[in-house]
């Protein structure tokens, strides 16, 4: 039985010229006293202008590194290789992203690609209020700070908050939702052309996560973003995402439209994946954990990463390791067996998560959506 979650949006594939930020063979690593942990491998993608990308897969597979490492944003003492390019969508010079200065990096971060991490809770000062964030984040970037505040109020509001009152709280005298959502505001208040989330719902209740996701959707059209959204939770972007890019063990084993993931996964694990999401309206339907568990930085298995976890392995599998290769057009697959992956590991889905509903659940649950 085939999945029928629904995308946002069905794009057609996009083309070469459309793409904004082009990553070629992104590693990280990080010297540890039992060896050299690799916890980003090689990762190459194309994030294309006005699309909504998903980055998805399970704890401590390198979605993280790999947000990080299109903003050079990397911790210390992590060690970033390989090239992200950002092409200006007026046609500006490419920028080289990982050869810029601190100060040209701090330039391109907010203007051009702003990052939203999760934990509202740490990104703002307790001792400012929010407005004050905002009108400092404005003048260090040399920006009006009049015209800005104007920009910030719309982008509150289109936010579901309330202005004024959130304008003039303290980070403390908001619930998580809307500190979280302020913070949103925040990376977009300098008019970025591409926004990277990476988990911004994370702390949140699933009907907050719901309610925000769909907020996004609306302002990703509004403001014509292009939004790289980074989360475990495979159902919460798949209703946001046109395509979704899975990681295992630090690198990308599959990437695609969304619509055509959903429904006709190639790679067994992005196939074990969506038969581990619960859902939620529907208590008695079977899911299936992914046996085994995902294999360490500092000792990966020979040949294909998720070989011991898999049941197509074989001989190829254990000494060879899959590179990315077409199953269909613009759908891409780390796998020796796509094929025999669609017939043998059956989708036990045949229901989407209900985000949408969830959302409008939320909606109706109070119009301020705290
Ligand atoms: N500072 C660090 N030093 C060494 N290893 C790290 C460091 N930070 C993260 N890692 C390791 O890097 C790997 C990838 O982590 P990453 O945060 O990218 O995962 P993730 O897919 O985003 O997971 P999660 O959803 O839990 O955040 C993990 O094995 C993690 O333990």
């Amino acid at each position: 039985m085939a999945t029928e979650f629904r995308p946002a949006s069905d794009t057609d594939t996009p083309s070469e010229e459309d793409v904004i930020l082009e990553v070629r063979d992104a590693s990280v690593s990080f010297s540890m006293d039992r060896g050299d942990s690799r916890v980003l491998r090689d990762v190459s993608i194309d994030v294309h202008a006005g699309e909504v990308l998903g980055v998805v897969g399970e704890s401590g597979s390198g979605k993280s590194m790999l947000a990080s490492a299109m903003l050079d944003a990397i911790v210390s003492p992590g060690q970033v290789d390989g090239e992200v390019i950002y092409h200006p969508p007026d046609g500006g010079e490419p920028v080289d992203v990982l050869s810029l200065s601190r100060e040209e990096l701090t330039k391109l971060r907010w203007n051009e690609i702003s990052f939203v991490i999760q934990g509202a809770q740490s990104a703002f000062n307790p001792t400012m209020t929010i407005g004050s964030h905002f009108e400092e984040t404005l003048r260090a970037h040399g920006a009006d700070v009049s015209e800005g505040m104007e920009f910030a109020r719309e982008l509150l509001a289109d936010l579901y908050l309330p202005t004024e009152q959130v304008l003039r709280s303290h980070p403390h005298e908001l619930s998580g939702g809307m500190k979280q959502r302020a913070l949103i505001a925040l990376g977009l208040v300098l008019d970025p052309n591409v926004v990277v989330m990476d988990e911004p719902t994370a702390a949140l209740d699933l009907l907050m996560q719901r309610s925000i996701v769909s907020m996004l959707e609306d302002l990703q059209e509004k403001y014509d973003l292009t939004m790289v959204f980074v989360t475990h939770d495979l159902p919460l972007v798949a209703d946001l995402a046109d395509r979704l890019a899975v990681m295992y063990a630090f690198d990308l084993v599959e990437l695609g439209p969304t619509d055509e993931l959903l429904d006709d996964a190639a790679h067994p694990y992005t196939r074990a994946l969506l038969n581990a999401v619960p859902n939620i309206s529907d208590r008695a339907m079977d899911i299936e954990g992914i046996e085994g568990s995902s294999p360490d930085p500092v000792s990966l298995p020979n040949g294909c990463s998720f070989n011991p976890r898999c049941p197509l392995a074989d001989g190829t599998c254990e000494s060879e390791s899959p590179h990315l290769r077409d199953v269909d057009k613009g759908h891409e697959v780390a796998c020796f067996y796509p094929e025999e992956a669609r017939e043998t590991v059956p989708l036990l889905l045949d229901e989407p998560p209900k985000s949408a509903d969830a959302a409008d659940a939320a909606d109706a649950s109070g119009g301020e959506r705290r």
